[in-house]
C-alpha cells in the first residue's frame, strides 16, 4: 500500500498518527522517565527515523509505503531441551525483546523437531541423556562428526528425510526472524528457507551457547550473525570460514531477571527460608541434575559441621532441577547443618542471590549466572567435548576452581567459608569482572537492527514447496 501526502505542513502530524498506529500512544516530545521504556521508544524511533528517511523527499513529502510495517514481526527461536541452558537462553532472548521492543515482536520458543519430525529427531533429549551418562559415547559422538564433511554428511541425510516436516513447521509459524539457540538447528532451517527463496526476507541468527570448545556445528556461512559469547568462540567462528561482519561478541544471553533486578541477599534469606547469618553453598548440575552432586553434599555435610563446637559453619542449597530421584534420595538423608533440597526452580536468580559460592558442572548456563551473582564457583565435572573449555575458562579468570573429588570439594568450601574468606572475596570480584549481564540487550538490539537494514518487512510468503533434494 503506498499513500501520498503532499501537504509539507501537515508532515509532522501524518507522521504522529503513523506512529501512533504502528507504536500506540507515542508521543516524539514524550520524556518517560522508566528506563526500559526509555530504551523501547529510543530503539522503536531509531527504527522508525530509517523508515522515514527512506520515505521523505525534499519537499517534504511522505511516502507511507507499505503499511504492513507496523505488523507485528514473528520471531521463532529454536530449540531443544538437551540441557537445560538452551532453553534458558531462548527464554533470555524472548524477555529480552518484551523488555526492548514490546509488542513490536512476537516471540515463539520452539522445539520444531520434536513437534514436527520423526525419530531420531524428536527424541534428541533422551538420546542425548542417555549419551551423556555413558560419555565416552558422547566422547566419541562429539569429536568423530566434528569435521565438517562428516556433519553436512548426516544432515543432509536428515534434511532429506525431514526437511518437509520442518518446512511445515516454518510455515505454521511464517517467522520474519529466526534465532538458533541449538547446534543443531543451523542447517536443516537455513537449507528450507533457500528452498523457499526466503533467505534474502527472514533475518536468520545463531547464537551460541557454549563459551570456549563448541561443537562446529555452531558456525554455519550462511547466518546473517553469528553471536559468540566469548573471544574464544569467535576465533573459532573465523576458522570455520564466517566473516568478520558476521560474527558479533556479547557473551551469552542469560535471563533478564539476573541483569535488572535488584535482590538484597537479606530479604532473599528472608523469602526463601534460609538461615540469615550462615554462609550458603549452591549445589547443582545443570537442569538434568547430572554429576557428583550426592557424594558432594554428603562430603559438605561433614565439611560445613564444626565437631568442637558442635555447630554448623554454613548452610546447602541443593537443586536437582529435573532429577527427581536424586531429590527423593537426598531429602531422605539426614543432616547435621542446615540443607534445602529444591528440584526444578525457575528463579534461578534468587537462589544464586542469597548464596555466597556455587557447585557445579561446568555447564555454560549456570557459570555466566554465578558470574553475574559475583559467586565464586567449584567446577566439579564436565561434558566432554563442549564443556571441556569452561574449565579453563573459569579457573584461569581466576573466578573459581576445579576438581572433581567430592571431598576436596568440601574442603575448598569449608575453606572459604573459615579461614579462607579472602580468597572468597577476591574471586567474587573476579567473577563479577567476567560477567556480562547485558549480552541478552546487546544481542535483540542488534537483531532489531539487522530487521530494521531489511527495511519494512512485509508478509513473507511462505509456501508449501515440491522439491528439496535438488538443493542439497
Ligand atoms: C563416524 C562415526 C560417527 C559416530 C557417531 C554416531 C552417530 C551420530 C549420533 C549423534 C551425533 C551427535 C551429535 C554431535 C553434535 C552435537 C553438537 C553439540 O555440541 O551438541 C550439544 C548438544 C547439547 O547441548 C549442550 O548441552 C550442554 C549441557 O548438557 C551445555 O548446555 C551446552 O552448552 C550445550 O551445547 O547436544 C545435542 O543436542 C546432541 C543431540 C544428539 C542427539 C543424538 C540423536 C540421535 C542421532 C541422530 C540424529 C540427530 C542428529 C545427528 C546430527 C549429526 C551431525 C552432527
Ligand atoms: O532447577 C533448575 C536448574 C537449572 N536451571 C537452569 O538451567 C540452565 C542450565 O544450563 P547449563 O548450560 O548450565 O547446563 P545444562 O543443563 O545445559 O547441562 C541454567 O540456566 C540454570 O539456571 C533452572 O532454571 N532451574
Amino acid at each position: 500500500m503506498v499513500m501520498k501526502v503532499s501537504s509539507p505542513k501537515k508532515v509532522a502530524s501524518i507522521t504522529e498518527k503513523v506512529w501512533q498506529r504502528v507504536y500506540g500512544n507515542y508521543s516524539s516530545s514524550s520524556n518517560s522517565s522508566h528506563y526500559h521504556h526509555h530504551q523501547h521508544h529510543r530503539h522503536q524511533r531509531r527504527c522508525s527515523y530509517e523508515s522515514e528517511d527512506e520515505y521523505e523527499d525534499d519537499y517534504g513529502t511522505i511516502q507511507l509505503m507499505q503499511m504492513g510495517a507496523e505488523r507485528t514481526k514473528n520471531v521463532l527461536i529454536l530449540m531443544s531441551d538437551t540441557g537445560g541452558g538452551h532453553r534458558a537462553s531462548a527464554e533470555a532472548i524472548r524477555d529480552a525483546f518484551r523488555i526492548e521492543f514490546g509488542d513490536e515482536y512476537r516471540i515463539i520458543v520452539k522445539d520444531v523437531w520434536k513437534e514436527y519430525t520423526g525419530w531420531p529427531l524428536n527424541d534428541m533429549e533422551r538420546s542425548y541423556k542417555f549419551m551423556v551418562k555413558h560419555v565416552q559415547l558422547w566422547k566419541v559422538a562429539f569429536h568423530s562428526t566434528s569435521p565438517k564433511w562428516i556433519h553436512s554428511c548426516y544432515l543432509a541425510a536428515i534434511a532429506a528425510y525431514y526437511a518437509k516436516e520442518v518446512e511445515a513447521g516454518l510455515m505454521e509459524y511464517k517467522p520474519d526472524i529466526i534465532i538458533s539457540v541449538h547446534p543443531l538447528m543451523q542447517h536443516i532451517p537455513l537449507w528450507v528457507l533457500k528452498w523457499q527463496g526466503l533467505q534474502k526476507k527472514v533475518v536468520f541468527v545463531t547464537v551460541i551457547t557454549d563459551l570456549n570448545t563448541c561443537h562446529p556445528t555452531w558456525f554455519h556461512p550462511g547466518v546473517n550473525r553469528c553471536y559468540c559469547p566469548s573471544k574464544e568462540v569467535a576465533k573459532r567462528a573465523l576458522c570455520d570460514g564466517l566473516e568478520e561482519s558476521q560474527i558479533q561478541v556479547f557473551g551469552l544471553p542469560i535471563r533478564p531477571s539476573f541483569a535488572r533486578a535488584v535482590l538484597s541477599k537479606d530479604d532473599l534469606r528472608i523469602e526463601l527460608e534460609m538461615d540469615p547469618d550462615l554462609p550458603a553453598v549452591l549445589l547443582m548440575g545443570g537442569g538434568e541434575g547430572m554429576g557428583p552432586v550426592k557424594k558432594t553434599a554428603i562430603a559438605l555435610g561433614e565439611s560445613l559441621y564444626d565437631k568442637d563446637q558442635e555447630k554448623p559453619i554454613g548452610q546447602l542449597i541443593i537443586i536437582c532441577g529435573r532429577n527427581k530421584s536424586l531429590v527423593s534420595t537426598l531429602e531422605s538423608e539426614e543432616w547435621t547443618i542446615p540443607v534445602k533440597v529444591r528440584g526444578f526452580e525457575t528463579q534461578m536468580e534468587k537462589w544464586m542471590g542469597a548464596c555466597d559460592c556455587i557447585i557445579t558442572k561446568a555447564g555454560p548456563g549456570t557459570i555466566a549466572e554465578a558470574l553475574i551473582r559475583g559467586l565464586p564457583i567449584v567446577l566439579n565435572d564436565y561434558i566432554p567435548g563442549q564443556e571441556k573449555g569452561n574449565v579453563p575458562y573459569v579457573v584461569d579468570n581466576g573466578a573459581g576452581v576445579f576438581t572433581r573429588s567430592p571431598k576436596e570439594t568440601a574442603r575448598i568450601v569449608a575453606e572459604w567459608f573459615s579461614t579462607k574468606t579472602d580468597e572468597l572475596k577476591r574471586m567474587s570480584e573476579n567473577a563479577l569482572k567476567l560477567a556480562q549481564p547485558e549480552a541478552v540487550f546487546d544481542i535483540v538490539k542488534d537483531i532489531h537492527e539487522l530487521a530494521c537494514q531489511r527495511g519494512p518487512l512485509a508478509n513473507v510468503p511462505y509456501v508449501l514447496t515440491s522439491s528439496f533434494t535438488s538443493l542439497i
